[in-house]
């Protein structure tokens, strides 16, 4: 995305001097002659940067005033103050005030521009930083060795740089809002802000508000205007998390609002212009929604322009150890505990259990684990060290001790029942794919059939069943978009 530079002086050939030296550099610009065109220019459309001259004749509000309204109302837009009788007390009082820097008339086009590119990587910066802080151990990549994961992120891949609108379904926690991080951080606007509104937590009564922002009072500095996520936005992407919980009448100003890419604030009429590309999530049946009358029909073919479905943990079960491993590498990171293995059968157990929670279960998991898990550092994390509702699902085939069935049988009959549990826990693990249980435990995929059937294992063959729905699952078509389960 290119920057927007507003830029703020009376005289017209400064201007377009100004705006000269910039667009052959690749910024957009837009010129203001006094205050209030200004301030108009700023509050229909948050601009990259500001060039302001404190000199303005004709003007209700001098640089510095103008200055200070702007920083109050959008702190994060760096201001580079220019003027012809600068003196050292006003550039100290401009920096004071919030400005990046202070340039004196006349300028060389080099020193315009080192400035230029200074503030908006500072303003970059910043802008990491908060969200770094404000979302620590955010993920913008979906982990995972499943074949419907790659799938997913192939979509993704080829999804972001497109700008098109996505609505991604899935089941609370399977990472949805991981998949929309990683849309917006693989789109041309990986550089904008990457703005979340979640629609389940709002109260309805400060929906407009939190989407359209709030209008400035009479006295915009006692009570400046606030920006909505929409402005917040934008140059970047805006996600609608929980999208099924707008309240209608929301949704029905949403619609115009996409549609015409401009709102305007509550208590304001000022049509306010945005770059915003919008991504949604749901974890319900959208088309339930809208034929119970909840949900909005047009809204949903706004944004379901690319349908993405994120599948449940317990549909791609090979993720787990993975998943777990990262999650603890993670947690190592951000709490300074000494790490943990994960031994074989905790492994498998957390691989047989159906995790309602989803991947968000398995991450809280670990980070209880490293803190609760008895016995020291060097000790392996054990299945009986699991929660019981994790344990419970270890293969018996791990279980065993003398009171097992197994140890009543003599040998020809223990063993199959021991290779039917062991084979049975190994089709669960891999999501029943035949082709990656036989490569696994080593045998021909054909000879693992007639050992399956030989010993009365129940499959399905998911291999090409999976193959089937795992092409569907990472990108449904338009319209179809499938309930998240
Ligand atoms: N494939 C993945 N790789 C890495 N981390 C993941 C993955 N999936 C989920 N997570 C992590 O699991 C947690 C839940 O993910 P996320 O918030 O994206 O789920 P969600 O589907 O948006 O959930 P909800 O609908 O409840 O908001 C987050 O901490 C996220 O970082």
């Amino acid at each position: 995305m290119a920057h927007e530079i507003l830029i703020v002086d009376d005289e017209p050939d400064i201007r377009a001097l100004i705006e000269g030296i910039l667009t052959d550099e690749g910024y957009e610009c837009r010129q203001a002659h006094n205050s209030d065109s200004a301030l108009a220019a700023f509050r229909q459309r948050r601009p990259s940067l500001v060039i302001l001259d404190v000199w303005l004749q004709n003007s209700r509000l001098d640089g510095l005033g103008l200055l200070s309204v702007m920083q109050s109302e959008e702190p994060q837009v760096p201001c580079v103050m220019i003027s012809g009788h600068g003196t050292i007390e006003m550039a100290v009082q401009a920096i004071q005030q919030g400005a990046y820097d202070f340039i004196e008339k006349p300028f060389k086009a080099d020193r315009l521009l080192l400035v230029i590119a200074r503030a908006l990587e500072a303003a970059r910066l910043r802008r990491e930083n908060s969200e770094l802080r404000l979302r620590a151990g955010a993920e913008a990549e979906l982990i995972g060795v499943s074949s419907v994961m790659a799938q997913l992120r192939n979509a993704i891949e080829k999804v972001a740089p497109t700008g098109s609108r996505v609505l991604i379904t899935g089941p609370a926690g399977s990472g949805k809002e991981v998949a929309a991080r990683m849309i917006h951080a693989r789109s041309r606007r990986a550089d904008g802000p990457f703005v979340a509104l979640n629609c389940a937590t709002l109260n309805p009564a400060r929906f407009e508000e939190e989407l359209f922002g709030v209008e400035a009072g009479p006295d915009p500095v006692a009570q400046p205007r606030r920006a909505g996520v929409l402005e917040r936005a934008h140059g970047g992407t805006l996600l609608l998390d929980e999208v099924a919980d707008m309240p209608l009448e929301t949704q029905g100003k949403i619609v115009r609002a996409l549609q015409e890419q401009g709102f305007e604030r509550v208590g304001g009429a000022t049509r306010v212009k945005v770059d915003v590309r919008v991504l949604a999530t749901t974890s319900r049946d959208l088309q339930a929604e809208i034929a119970a009358g909840r949900f909005r029909e047009d809204l949903y073919y706004r944004l379901a322009v690319v349908p993405l479905k994120v599948p449940p943990l317990r549909e791609r079960r090979e993720d787990v150890p993975v998943l777990a491993r990262h999650f603890m590498a993670r947690s190592v990171e951000t709490s300074g505990l000494p790490p943990r293995e994960l031994a074989e059968d905790a492994l498998a157990a957390m691989q047989a259990y159906d995790w309602p929670g989803n991947v968000r279960e398995l991450r809280n998991l670990i980070d209880w684990l490293l803190i609760m898990a008895p016995g020291e550092a060097r000790d392996p994390i054990r299945a009986d060290m699991l929660p019981p509702q994790v344990g419970a699902a270890a293969p018996a085939v791990l279980k065993l001790d003398r009171s097992s069935e197994i140890m009543t049988l003599p040998l020809r009959e223990a063993r199959e029942l021991f290779e039917k549990q062991y084979l049975e826990a190994q089709l669960l693990r891999f999501g029943g794919n035949i082709s990656r249980t036989a490569n696994f435990v080593g045998m021909e995929r054909s000879a693992l059939h007639r050992k399956l059937k030989f010993l009365g294992v129940h499959t399905d063959d998911r291999q090409g069943a999976n193959a089937a729905s795992q092409a569907g699952a990472a990108a449904v078509p338009p319209g179809a978009a499938a309930p998240g389960g």
